[in-house]
């Protein structure tokens, strides 16, 4: 049976800032199994990453969860004191960033920084710790790990970097690893490995993943579940095939057309129009609305409801609610 290692429920999380709230997250539900793949997907400003940061409450100063729960298995961290949290971040779920450049020290060879978070999370000390950091590195695919331990951060590639600060996130074999955008700063070739690597360590450690991304196309293959977000709200939820073959709001459909897709050769990507929204001014209705084609009158007014599509996904959209009146309508006829 399905077990759900992490919950996140109605969460809302703000910034105060000299212009106003800024609501970056805003009622954000989804559920992530044990030793599954999840990814959160939006283009930039969707408050993927403050979803990310509100989970493992490292929120910069100005900004708060002033809604919601997130229960990792069934505890509320909300409760958690600064020494719980400090156990939970490293030993229950860890972070890797886009750039590793600003998560490593570069004053700190990669084995000192490796064998600190070892120490500093498990019972592992001294040469105990020093042979696990050269095991993680093996684990993570850095070649000649005995050498590298002894380089400084900026004598190795990008992709040996984020090598690197994988095996540093998996030091004490997380539940839940959470990565932020890991590929983005790397080419495409490398992308493709280290995707390929989390992949593989996630077969062989059992731990759930969230991907953080604004590629629907990078985590196609790889993630179990996805969820759509737009302007801090889940637009749509459910299995990978669900959001890719069974899309069910405009801006999934949108952000379809505009990733490069084999069986679409030849075809051209086709954007979404318009500027993203404004979370100091949010709209009052739907907040895709502006740049929906299909958009209705009531999409202006009115926030969509969550509602449950027929294959059992989620989608927060006007005109499954209309679709689904009018064939109750014909039902009826
Ligand atoms: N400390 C802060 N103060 C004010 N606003 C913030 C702060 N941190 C984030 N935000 C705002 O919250 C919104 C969501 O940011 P978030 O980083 O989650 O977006 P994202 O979807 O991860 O996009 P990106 O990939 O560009 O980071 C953005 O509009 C951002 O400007």
């Amino acid at each position: 049976m399905s077990e759900n290692i992490l919950s996140v429920q109605n969460l809302h999380t703000s910034f105060h800032t000299d212009k106003g709230e800024v609501k970056a997250v805003n009622g954000v539900t989804f559920n992530l199994e044990k030793g599954k793949i999840l990814g959160i997907v939006g283009e930039s400003g969707s408050g993927k990453s403050v979803t990310a940061y509100s989970i493992m409450r490292i929120l910069e100063k100005n900004g708060r969860i002033t809604e919601g729960k997130i229960l990792y298995k069934g505890q509320d961290i909300a409760a958690f004191s600064e020494k719980q949290m400090r156990e939970f971040r490293g030993k229950c779920c860890s972070i890797i960033f886009q750039d590793p450049m600003t998560s490593l020290n570069p004053v700190f060879t990669v084995g000192n920084q490796l064998k600190e978070a070892i120490e500093l999370h498990t019972d592992r000390k001294g040469k105990e710790a020093e042979a696990r950091a050269i095991e993680m590195l093996t684990l993570v695919g850095v070649n000649e790990p005995e050498k590298r331990v002894k380089q400084y951060p900026y004598e190795l590639s990008g992709g040996m970097r984020q090598r690197v600060m994988i095996a540093m996130a998996l030091a004490c074999e997380p539940d839940i690893l959470i990565a932020d955008e890991p590929t983005t700063a790397l080419d495409v070739t490398i992308q493709a490995q280290i995707l390929e690597l989390m992949q593989s360590l996630q077969k062989k450690l059992g731990m759930a993943i969230i991907m953080v991304t604004h590629d629907l196309g990078v985590i196609a293959d790889m993630c179990d579940e996805i969820i759509v977000m737009y302007g801090g709200r889940v637009c749509e939820r459910g299995t990978a095939e669900d959001i890719f073959y069974r899309p069910h709001h405009e801006y999934t459909k949108g952000l379809l057309r505009s990733i490069p897709n084999v069986d679409r050769i030849g075809e051209k990507l086709i954007p979404i129009p318009g500027t993203p929204i404004n979370l100091l001014n949010m709209p009052k209705g739907c907040a895709f609305c502006p740049r929906c084609e299909e958009a209705m009158k009531i999409c202006i007014e009115e926030q969509p409801p969550e509602m449950q599509m027929p294959d059992g996904h989620f989608a927060s959209c006007w005109l499954n609610v209309k679709a689904a009146m009018e064939e109750e309508k014909g039902g009826r006829q």
